[in-house]
């Protein structure tokens, strides 16, 4: 009976395996399938351990979410090569932001995150299971991209908190995910509470994931990352009205670091 189903499982594996060589759409799904499940089988186990040892919502549990998911890197076979660490050791709060690639990037978040941060993250991803439960309990805030007006209330919030908590955080000014190798104009939010808070702006750049990870052509092998964390761009004395210059300033500063981590020329 026992060697029957060992012959089953052996059989299957076997299959999967064959799929996997013969057809690049079933490799990736099955890779990016594995990818979802762990999220979703860590962050149940993760739950519990996070309401024990610090009791609710808090940012105090990223540390425990970053522990769990510097693991995932070994089973895709990423490597992450961190520069410019030092210069998140601003005193008092600071907005981190950062180029949003694709959901791989969560790996790429926690290998860098500093302790009490906080991010930034579009409303639906509270409702993703078990994933939204340890986001929620992790101290995420969530914003409704749809309803600018209520997103901008929110980010007013975080200003003022962000100074009483002593809190830095990270958002992805580019709004979406954005996988081309460049990036998207910036949106403004990020800016606006750093002006409105005083507090400096620490760009983040990851290099490009074309050469390892791309949907559309089914590709997503091992690879190496290289993080660059930028000297922090004061914003004392700036007002509303620097806003779009800070924002720009920011941008190409990031598309240079972007393309030079990527071996790709500028324009
Ligand atoms: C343990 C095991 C397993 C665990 C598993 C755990 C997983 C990991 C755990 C934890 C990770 C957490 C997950 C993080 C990842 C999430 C990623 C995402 O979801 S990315 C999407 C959301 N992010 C954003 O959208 C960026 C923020 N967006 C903004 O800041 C926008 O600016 C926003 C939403 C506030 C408005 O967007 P607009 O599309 O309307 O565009 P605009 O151009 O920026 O604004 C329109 C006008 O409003 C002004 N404005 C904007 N914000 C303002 C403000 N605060 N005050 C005054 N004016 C403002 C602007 O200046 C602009 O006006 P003028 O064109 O310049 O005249
Ligand atoms: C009800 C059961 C549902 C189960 C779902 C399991 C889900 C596992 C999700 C793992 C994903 C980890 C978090 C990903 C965060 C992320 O990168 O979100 C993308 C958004 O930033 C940008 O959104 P978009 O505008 O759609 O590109």
């Amino acid at each position: 009976m026992e060697l029957g189903w060992l012959l089953w499982g052996a059989a299957v594996l076997l299959l999967l395996h064959v799929l996997m060589e013969l057809s690049p759409a079933v490799n990736f799904a099955l890779r990016i399938g594995f990818y979802y499940l762990l999220f979703f089988v860590c962050s149940a186990f993760t739950v519990p351990v996070c309401l024990l040892v610090n009791g609710g919502r808090t940012v105090k549990n990223m540390r425990i979410i970053k522990t769990v998911v510097k693991t995932f890197k070994y089973f895709f076979g990423l490597r992450f090569e961190v520069k410019g660490r030092e210069n998140f050791e601003v005193e008092g709060p600071a907005i981190i932001v950062s180029n949003h690639q694709s959901i791989l990037d969560m790996m790429g978040l926690m290998e860098v995150l500093p302790d009490d941060c906080v991010q930034v993250a579009k409303k639906e991803l509270m409702y993703a299971g078990t994933v939204g439960l340890i986001i929620y309990l992790g101290g995420v805030i969530f914003i409704n991209r749809k309803s600018t007006s209520s997103a901008k209330m929110v980010m007013a919030e975080v200003a003022k908190t962000m100074a009483t908590d002593n809190v830095k955080v990270w958002v992805y000014p580019e709004g979406t995910r954005n996988c081309t190798g460049d990036l998207l104009p910036f949106k403004k939010g990020a800016f606006h509470i750093a002006v409105q808070a005083q507090v400096p702006v620490i760009p983040v750049v990851y290099s490009s994931f074309t050469t390892f990870y791309n949907p559309k052509k089914n590709l997503f092998t091992s690879g190496k990352i290289k993080v660059e964390v930028l000297p922090p761009i004061e914003t004392k004395g700036l007002t509303s009205d620097d806003v779009s210059d800070l924002t720009d300033r920011c941008y190409r500063t990031m598309r240079e670091t972007l393309f030079r981590l990527s071996g790709r020329p500028g324009e």
